[in-house]
């Protein structure tokens, strides 16, 4: 299915997350004309998308068209407001697809009644086309819907459906959440190599250019993680010697674990 067919798309929410889904769907060729944006804010990359012919409003009751799709990109703490107020802009062949965390398919229905409603949680990279979306539908959805939503997260990286909703909190505290933690670690090995000695501008540049490079060879390699890794483990060399420290008791597993734990629960929490 292409994009077209989720035109006319109101996004409710153009922040960091709706922002970076609607960049990398305007690059994949979704007419910017056919987009309505609801925000109340008027900052500046707002008005790139309207010199290019999208359409603001403030508030979704101002919305003007029935939509083919409505992407929910408000804070969890917002949407039973914004439910609202976009129950009054869809018609019945409205699809609703909401990327808040831990709100769930049940308090989507209970704001927005009979409607054929998507849960996606995608993430950040979707901005330059490498997003992880993973969706999980209501029994309102058909073989269309599912098409349709496939079509959009696709459009800016993979997809995956899962059946029970209930995975989606461990989804959003692996690849909702990832992001976050891969940029901590070209933030935290930048300061390792001033630690070590390094000035200040080349230490930032061997980290990220390190985060890209290896992001990129297991994007490529046929090879998996535990492998790559060990193609740059010389026997008794460096990197064994940093490994020792990172997969040590206290290291970069049980972290992890608990990191996704952390974020796993506050997902949960967030649900209510
Ligand atoms: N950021 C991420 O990596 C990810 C985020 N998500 C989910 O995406 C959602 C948005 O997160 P994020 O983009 O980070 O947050 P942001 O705060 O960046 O974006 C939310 C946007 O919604 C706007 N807004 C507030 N009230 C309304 C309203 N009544 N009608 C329309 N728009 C409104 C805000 O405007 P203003 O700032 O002026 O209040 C803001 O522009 C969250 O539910 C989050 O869980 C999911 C996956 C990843
Ligand atoms: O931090 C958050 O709550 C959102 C959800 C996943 C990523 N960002």
């Amino acid at each position: 299915m292409s994009l077209a067919a989720a035109s006319p798309l109101v996004l409710v929410g153009a922040g960091k997350m709706g922002s970076a889904m609607l960049d990398g769907w305007l690059e994949q060729g979704l007419a910017p004309a056919g987009v309505t944006l609801v925000d109340p804010g008027a900052g500046d990359h707002l008005k790139d998308y309207l010199a290019r012919g999208a359409t603001h409003v403030a508030r979704a009751g101002e919305v003007s068209v029935v939509p083919a799709v409505v992407i929910l990109a408000v804070k969890p703490q917002m949407m039973a407001e914004v439910l609202a107020e976009v129950r009054p802009i869809f018609g019945p062949e409205t699809l609703v697809v909401s990327v808040a965390a831990g709100t769930t398919l049940a308090a989507l229905e209970a704001g927005l009644g009979a409607a054929a409603i998507v849960r996606v949680m995608p993430n950040t990279p979707a901005q330059v086309g490498r997003g992880m979306s993973v969706c999980v539908g209501n029994d309102k959805v058909g073989e269309e819907g599912r098409a349709l939503v496939t079509a959009l997260m696709s459009a800016v990286g993979e997809t995956a459906w899962i059946d029970d909703e209930a995975l989606i909190d461990a989804v959003t505290g692996v690849s909702g959440s990832g992001p976050a933690y891969v940029f901590l670690m070209a933030e935290v090995l930048a300061e390792a190599g001033r630690a070590a000695g390094l000035p200040d501008e080349l230490a930032a540049r061997l980290a990220r250019q390190t985060v890209v490079g290896a992001g990129e060879l297991l994007r490529l390699s046929p090879l998996d993680p535990a492998t790559l890794r060990q193609n740059v483990t010389s026997p008794n060399g460096t990197t064994f010697a940093a490994l020792q420290v990172l997969m040590g008791e206290g290291g970069m597993k049980p972290l992890m674990e608990k990191a996704v734990a952390a974020a796993t629960a506050r997902s949960r929490e967030l649900a209510g």
